[in-house]
């Protein structure tokens, strides 16, 4: 059976490290596009000779030419600008809703039948704009941002509780912003619920509120370190996470930025909820039921995307 083909859209930072983690893994040949001539062909064929040395079976190949990604499999988004300390994600809103246009039509034109995974911020209104602009049906395209920020959220809590991240489990929704929602009812320590933890004094709640804070503020704190750029270690991965979720049919329960069409009692847009990925893309949309301190926080962040996706409307008028 031919190798699955997976499209890299961006091949800045982000979309290196996903190539990398492509090969090492073996999910497929890399097609690695971006404006930037030279960058993704040095890229590819850097990844590429590191190929004799790991061992991998898989074609790496850069191109500023959208032809190249006909047929693939997977496109994963990361074409744009990051920020910079100083910046929120919502500050990228005007120069990268002008990217997902020309990103859209580009994979509506020669992947039509590919599952879409976003990451351009602000991730939300993006991942929305992108599907209006490429016409793609909802459950083929969607936006990474629950498994990065319930990864951050996993590696603070195994800090906290010395214990390995193997054993923690987080649920972050809402949207990738200031107002996501670490939900700690449903995040739990060897199947036992943070709140439980707090009763049974193995933490404090000041702790548990302060990582919930570290957790939101995650984005920009490696902004703040990195100082020319934001993270994209871990949002690779991340994303790496649902590819292959999509690839081998592995009905994986992740957070991520989904199209509700009714679920959570929100119509038309894109937010992160619990999905269920598997061969179908979105197969499910988890509406779970949230408690009143829950479900505002969730209003809350649901109220920030719409308000940038009324942005993008106001910008291009096409969206409206
Ligand atoms: N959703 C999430 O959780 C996260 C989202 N991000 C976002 O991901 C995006 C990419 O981040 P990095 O890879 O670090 O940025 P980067 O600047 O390293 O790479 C972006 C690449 O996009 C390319 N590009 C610009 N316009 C393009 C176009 N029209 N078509 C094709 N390529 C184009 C640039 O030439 C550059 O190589 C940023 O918007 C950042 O904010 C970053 C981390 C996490
Ligand atoms: O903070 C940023 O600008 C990049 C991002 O979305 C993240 O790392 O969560």
């Amino acid at each position: 059976m031919a190798r699955p083909k997976i499209a890299l859209i961006g091949a800045g930072q982000i979309g290196g490290t996903l190539a990398h983690l492509v090969a090492l893994k073996e999910l497929g040949d890399v097609v690695l596009f971006d404006i930037a001539d030279g960058t993704p062909q040095g890229k590819a064929l850097d990844i590429a000779e590191s190929g004799p040395s790991e061992g991998f079976d898989a074609t790496l190949k850069g191109t500023t030419d959208y032809a190249d990604i006909a047929g693939a499999d997977v496109c994963i988004v990361t074409a744009g600008v990051p920020r910079k300390p100083g910046m929120s994600r919502d500050d990228l809103l005007g120069i990268n809703l002008k990217v997902m246009k020309s990103v859209g039509e580009g994979i509506a034109a020669n992947a039509p039948d590919a599952f879409v995974i976003c990451i351009t911020n602000p991730l939300d209104a993006m991942v929305w704009a992108l599907r209006e602009f490429s016409g793609m049906p909802h459950n083929k395209v969607v936006g990474m941002a629950g498994v990065l920020d319930s990864a951050r959220f996993r590696h603070f809590l195994s800090v906290e509780f010395n214990v390995s991240m193997r054993d923690v489990t987080a649920f972050v929704l809402g949207g990738h912003g200031d107002t996501m929602v670490p939900l700690t009812r449903y995040s739990t320590v060897g199947g036992i619920p943070l709140p439980d933890l707090v009763n049974m004094g193995w933490t404090t709640q000041d702790k548990l509120d302060a990582i919930v804070q570290r957790t939101r503020d995650g984005g920009a704190e490696i902004v703040g370190l990195l100082k020319t750029g934001s993270a994209f270690y871990a949002p690779a991965t991340s994303a790496i996470e649902m590819a292959e979720a999509y690839l081998k049919d592995q009905r994986r329960l992740l957070p991520c930025a989904a199209y509700c069409d009714g679920e959570f009692g929100l119509k038309g847009m894109y937010v992160g909820v619990p999905t269920i990925i598997g061969a179908n893309g979105i197969e499910k949309v988890v509406d779970i039921k949230m408690a009143k301190d829950e479900q505002a926080m969730f209003d809350k962040s649901v109220a920030a995307v719409k308000g940038l996706v009324e942005a993008c409307k106001g910008i291009d008028p096409i969206l409206a």
